[in-house]
């Protein structure tokens, strides 16, 4: 049987009345289909009671990229600037099931602002507009070039931690060439999580967690995007799904191993 793979979803406004809707891109349901062999189930941004019970049912999380951002106040960072997308319905969901999702040992993948929100839900914070820093890039989507473009394409390499697991996942790598679509980023790393890839202006691309979780890695990047053409993209995805599918075996055989963080 395929392991269940829950996807986070956002609030977003639909239809003719703009009424709300959860939502999360074909991407995710396309690669949970794909490489990670999973069965994707989405899961609705209905706030943090329905964690509990939605938690023991799964066999892996996929924290998504968004627009939206972290509500400031769950870092107790400065507002946002106006017209800043939020979704603090999102936010009432995705930071207590990465907590719960955490302390259990569920196999975790965090993309972009599921990256962002994973080092909140653990006590990090972050930056708003990096583009805005003394001596940093811009990360933001370019909206010069076609979107397909800025998806597949690369837009800077990334410097992988030499005795890291994300680098050892993807064979002993040193740098990586990822695309990029964000305006935040982690300013103050949560306690728990390790750096793992940096860009060339220092900010934090990729995390894992070095103890006492399981299965664990946040990239900053859309990795979700290029798994078609990109190898790379492919085996995050791939070493995703292990972990998932030997997770699932614990419900058969709890003496099975349990799967660790990116390795
Ligand atoms: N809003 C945050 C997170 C960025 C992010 O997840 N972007 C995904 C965009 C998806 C797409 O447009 O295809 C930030 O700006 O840092």
């Amino acid at each position: 049987m395929r392991p269940l793979i829950g996807i986070s979803c956002c609030v977003k406004a639909f239809g003719t009345f703009g009424t709300p809707n959860h939502a999360a891109s074909n991407s995710y349901v396309h690669v949970v289909l794909g490489p990670v062999g999973g069965l994707p189930v989405l899961l609705p941004a209905a706030g943090p009671e329905v964690v509990e019970d939605l938690l023991p049912r799964l066999d892996g999380l996929i924290l998504t990229g968004s627009r939206s951002n972290v509500w400031p106040g769950h870092y107790e960072g400065p507002d946002h600037a106006p017209g800043t997308p939020e979704d603090q319905q999102r936010d009432s969901t995705t930071l207590p099931l990465i907590r719960a999702a955490v302390q259990a040992g569920l196999p975790l993948l965090a993309i972009c602002r599921g990256m962002q929100e994973l080092n909140v839900a653990l006590g990090g914070s972050l930056d708003q507009r990096i583009q805005d820093l003394e001596g940093r890039m811009d990360h933001s989507t370019p909206s010069e070039q076609p979107l397909p473009a800025v998806r597949v394409g690369k837009a800077h390499a990334v410097r992988l931690a030499g005795n890291g697991r994300l680098a050892a996942m993807l064979g002993g790598a040193a740098t990586l060439p990822v695309n990029s679509l964000h305006n935040q980023g982690v300013q103050r790393l949560a306690p728990r999580l390790n750096a793992e890839a940096w860009a060339p202006d220092g900010t934090v691309e990729a995390v894992t967690c070095p103890d006492g979780c399981g299965y664990l890695l946040g990239v900053q990047w859309h990795p979700e995007y290029d798994w078609e053409r990109d190898r790379m993209s492919r085996r995050i995805f791939e070493v995703f799904g292990d972990a998932c599918r030997a997770w699932a075996a614990r419900r058969v055989d709890p003496a099975a191993p349990v799967p660790l963080a990116a390795e």
